[in-house]
């Protein structure tokens, strides 16, 4: 039935919070893809734990922490049947078929290897690695061992996301980098981020501008945060902007927009003046080259602009001064414009308010409304498909690859391989394309893009001594320049 309620007294909002919150769910269809998360994290509760109460073909079967204590405690909590003391003890358990990564950023790539090279398959938070390189040399990885190794980018799953790339014109399963495959509900979906793509730009005609933003009010995280940790990879762009870079690319794809874009500048607020490296916020502007080109093609400098460029702009932060964290999209095309609130998190009320000279809906549209006249048609809808959660849909999805590359596997079946092989490179050329992106924007904003944990620790270390070094230098050359001035001058 068509509704305009606002989401807060929206009848479905209560079912859907039920969801959210793993409460119920059909009986499991086994064999089950069995989960051991590491980390004993917040985030591994309503990402994973709570939704694979829900999703038919998962279960969580073990917990890792760094302390035996907290992952039994963990494990309690939350009803999982085993605990571990260590993330390596986790990995040994031949119980485990895939695992979920949700530790600080600079963590990422050292476990999702290190799951990988222990045979497991892999859902690793994102941002998907500390940087760039470290995305390829894991991705090559999951390649060479045939194991899924997948960037949680939750949003992307829902229905919500999956409307707005088919609104658009559906380019980007298509593309380079594109994959489609079944989930638990028997649908296809195609909504991974291509890198070239054959989209229409849809109702909107041809897509002109787009802009993210993802704010996250600063009461939220603390100072001492993961999130604010040059050790740990932190920094707005890698928790905040890897949702801008990675929506803006796959609704770029939707429409038909291909290739990777450019970063014409980017402009970083440090999230302390202790720290010369942690940004706080980050904004930005990336470009697409059009078709006609431009003097600046291809360069990394300043960018002529061609007419059928298109261009984002995107803000992320950790400092953001609003009451509610906060997540937009808008598009303009040609032909119209489209605006959509909260789009990764849209199963607590989102709106895709989308003006055109000629509209759509959908069957997935649970609620709309129209008016104005035709040549400005305003229409805003919501897209909940089944009330589900992004990170339900996420682990449905998951599972359903994992068990599609087993299968393909065991049976050395040359489609189902093929298949399989494709559904890897998908998420391979995904993740590489965004951490690449989140690179240059560093660059741009004149900062270095992130390193490894391990790195950075041992870089901060090699600083430390140097400040040390020049500092007992500095106290000597004083020492001895008070001697000779005690002295008195030499001839
Ligand atoms: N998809 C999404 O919606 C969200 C994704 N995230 C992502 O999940 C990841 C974790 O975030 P979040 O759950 O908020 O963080 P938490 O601080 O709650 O959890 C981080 C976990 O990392 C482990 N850890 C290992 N080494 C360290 C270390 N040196 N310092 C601190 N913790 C360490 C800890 O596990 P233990 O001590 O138990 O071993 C801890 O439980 C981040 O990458 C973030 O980007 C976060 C929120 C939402
Ligand atoms: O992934 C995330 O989504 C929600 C944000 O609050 C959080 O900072 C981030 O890690």
């Amino acid at each position: 039935m068509p509704t305009t309620l606002p989401a807060f007294i929206d009848p479905g909002q209560l079912e859907r919070v039920v969801k959210f919150l793993g409460i119920g769910g059909p009986p499991k269809t086994q064999p089950t893809v069995r989960v051991g998360v590491l980390g004993a994290s917040q985030v591994a509760t309503y990402a994973m734990l709570w939704p694979a109460r829900r999703v038919p073909g998962a279960e969580v079967v073990a917990v890792a922490a760094r302390d035996g204590a907290r992952a039994r405690e963990y494990a309690q909590q939350h009803g999982i049947s085993r605990s571990y003391g260590s993330y390596e003890a986790l990995l040994a358990d031949p119980d485990v078929d895939a695992v979920y990564v949700g530790l600080p950023n600079g963590l990422h790539g050292t476990w999702a290897a290190a799951a990988l090279a222990a045979g497991k398959h892999v859902l690793c938070e994102k941002p998907f690695t500390a940087n760039q390189q470290e995305a390829i040399e894991v991705q090559a990885l999951a390649r060479q061992k045939r194991l899924v190794c997948r960037e949680a980018f939750h949003y992307r799953e829902h229905p919500l996301a999956e409307h707005l790339v088919q609104l658009l014109g559906g380019g980007g399963g298509g593309g380079e980098g594109g994959s489609s495959s079944g989930d638990s509900t028997g649908k296809s979906k195609s909504i991974r981020a291509g890198n070239g793509a054959a989209g229409t730009g849809g109702p909107l005609g041809r897509l002109r501008s787009m802009e993210a933003q993802v704010l996250i009010p600063k009461w939220v995280f603390g100072g001492a945060n993961i999130r604010f940790q040059e050790t740990l990879a932190g920094g707005a762009a890698m928790d905040a902007g890897c949702y801008c870079l990675h929506a803006l690319r796959t609704l770029a794809a939707a429409a038909g927009v291909g290739g990777l874009p450019q970063v014409e500048w980017a402009q970083a607020e440090l999230a302390s003046p202790a720290s010369q490296v942690v940004d706080g916020a980050i904004r930005g502007v990336l470009r697409w080259r059009g078709s006609g080109g431009g003097s600046g093609s291809g360069g990394s400098g300043a960018l002529d602009a061609a007419d059928d460029d298109v261009t984002a702009r995107f803000t992320a932060s950790l400092q953001w001064e609003g009451l509610l964290p906060r997540s937009t999209i808008d598009l303009e095309g040609d032909r119209g414009r489209m605006h959509v609130s909260n789009f990764i998190m849209p199963v607590f009320g989102h709106v895709v308010r989308l003006s055109t000279t000629t509209t759509t809906t959908t069957a997935t549209a649970t609620t709309s409304n129209t008016s104005g006249a035709p040549a400005t048609r305003t229409t805003t809808l919501r897209v909940y498909g089944a009330g589900e959660s992004t990170y339900w849909h996420q682990l449905d999805r998951f599972v359903a690859d994992v068990r599609a590359v087993n299968e393909a596997v065991d049976s050395g079946d040359e489609g189902a391989l093929l298949a399989a092989s494709r559904l890897l490179a998908a998420d391979e050329a995904d993740c590489v394309a965004n951490m690449g992106l989140l690179d240059d924007v560093y660059r741009a904003a004149g900062l270095q893009p992130r390193l490894p944990s391990a790195q950075a620790v041992a870089r901060q270390a090699q600083q430390q001594q140097q400040q040390a070094a020049a500092a007992s230098k500095a106290v000597q050359a004083a020492g001895s320049a008070a001697g000779q001035t005690a002295a008195g001058p030499t001839l």
